[in-house]
């Protein structure tokens, strides 16, 4: 690594933050919109123009590496369209992988704004399959809640009323019983068959205290468990990480998602569902590819919980921010990554669109990589920012706009290198697990029919590729290169 490849983070914090690039402060991972993003999406209304505005001045003898877009690469929607076989159709503009789409004006982009479950469960409220956003364990945790909250009262006034009905003799214990003054044979014998009824009524007493105990305990218990997250609700993995699967596929009615936008025959999604195959990229390849993602994060990173690299724009988190690599570095960039790197991100990139491709009975050359293409790494720092909160349950067509087909290429495994981090198709009651495992390409048509999340990451390091595919060729962009 040359001598400009040292981390980002070294950099004094202040003259950082004067000199990147405030990218809307959001990942493109998740349902929070950021980097380059498509074409204005057709569907999503409250798109922002987020980005931008802000100009970053020199750091010492660099250059300036901003642009007024936030020099993350946001380009025109219309572009140069990358094919099946990785070459160039008409290209109207410099993209954000060429040198000059990475210095040239560019406008910026309406982004889709973050949208959560719920905001997803409004969007598809009229359509039978997607409006199973809350999970069954949501409305599990507030029932929970409810019931926990009048339930010691309930155990209470049972207990109470119970008591009563058993304590026939309960007025004499608030005094002496009454009896003629000496007396005291009756009284002996009063005062010890008050005592004979007395130990029955104080074993019960004990026995309903321990009853209402237990019943408390129960109810803590199963609210505990019932709050612990919708994690629970995972009924079935459906790609085990131990297991090499040659490719599974589940078909899954289309939603309606696909009409919103322009439709083009042959590619948009009439055949939705979802795929996971472990023999079209090897363990090797895996790792060769994680390497470039290390290589690229070990220079900047997020505060928390998502850190993003995209090779196609040069977008990398720094801190709660995003900064263009590709600007920093200029020709430097060559000391960080070699041709190989980028030659093997191309053919990864080849291999995962012929599999979509076969896979959902289309031609491959009629799908156009887009944006945001990137990797992603994940550890279980605390998000920082609520767009680095990467496990909120999302649609990409949603979130993403151009999005038809999403793939997502795992470099690292499920359990040997991270816990936590599963990736989830929502489905209420059967929610389908993804384990990540080095080499998996797990694939899916991006409309509601496959909402998800991915669980937060407990520990350990987790690197993925989230390589998307649109059917509009304006939407498409280039694979990068390094020149
Ligand atoms: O990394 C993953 O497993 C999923 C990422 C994701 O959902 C996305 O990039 O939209
Ligand atoms: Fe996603």
């Amino acid at each position: 690594m040359g001598s400009h490849a040292r981390p980002l983070q070294g950099l004094k914090s202040s003259s950082l933050r004067n000199h990147t690039l405030l990218l809307t402060h959001t990942h493109p991972f998740l349902p929070l919109p950021s980097i380059p993003n498509p074409d204005p999406p057709l569907s999503v209304q409250d798109s922002q123009s987020a980005i931008g505005g802000e100009r970053a001045t020199a750091i010492g003898d660099r250059s300036s590496w901003s642009s007024p877009t936030g020099g993350c690469g946001l380009d025109s929607p219309t572009s140069s369209r990358s094919t099946a076989t990785g070459e160039r159709t008409t290209p109207q503009v410099p993209r954000g992988s060429s040198a000059k789409g990475r210095e040239g004006p560019a406008s910026p982009a309406p982004l889709p704004r973050h949208r959560s479950a719920s905001d997803c469960s409004r969007l598809t409220a009229s359509r039978p399959r997607t409006e199973r956003v809350a999970p069954a364990s949501l409305h599990r945790s507030r029932l929970a809640f409810a019931v926990a909250a009048i339930a010691p009262s309930l155990v209470v006034l049972v207990s109470r009323l119970a008591l009563r009905r058993l304590r026939p003799m309960a007025p004499q214990r608030r005094g002496p019983p009454r009896v003629p003054e000496g007396n005291s044979a009756a009284e002996r014998r009063h005062a010890n068959s008050t005592k004979k009824d007395r130990l029955p009524q104080e074993a019960q007493r004990t026995w309903l205290r321990i009853v209402a105990l237990g019943v408390s305990l129960a109810l803590v218990t199963f609210l505990l468990w019932s709050s612990a997250g919708i994690d629970d609700d995972v009924a079935e993995v459906v790609a085990h990480r131990g297991e090499v699967l040659e490719g599974r596929f589940i078909e899954v009615p289309c939603s309606e998602d696909y009409d919103g936008h322009r439709r083009f025959e042959g590619c948009t999604p009439r055949k939705c569902g979802r795929g996971v195959t472990d023999i079209v990229i090897t363990r090797e390849e895996a790792e060769q590819i994680r390497r470039i993602a290390e290589k690229g994060l070990s220079l900047g990173g997020s505060d928390g919980g998502a850190s993003i690299l995209d090779l196609h724009s040069g977008a990398l988190s720094v801190g709660k921010h995003f900064v263009n690599l590709y600007r920093y570095f200029g020709d430097k960039i060559q000391t960080i990554f070699s041709e190989e790197d980028f030659q093997l991100y191309r053919d990864i990139r080849q291999k995962v669109q012929l599999t979509i491709a076969e896979a959902f009975g289309i031609r491959a050359s009629l799908l156009y990589l887009t944006k945001p293409t990137f990797f992603s790494r994940i550890n279980s720092t605390e998000a920082q920012t609520a767009h680095d909160e990467y496990w909120h349950a999302h649609v990409d067509k949603v979130t993403y706009g151009s999005f038809d087909y999403t793939s997502l290429l795992y470099l690292s495994d499920y359990l040997e290198d991270f816990g936590g981090g599963r990736f989830v198709f929502m489905e209420e009651g059967s929610n389908k697990t993804v384990e990540p495992r080095a080499g998996r390409v797990s694939f899916f048509t991006s409309g509601s029919e496959n909402l998800h999340r991915v669980e937060k990451v407990l520990w350990g390091t987790r690197y993925a590729i989230t390589i998307a595919f649109t059917c509009n060729p304006d939407h498409g962009i280039e694979d990068p290169v390094l020149t």
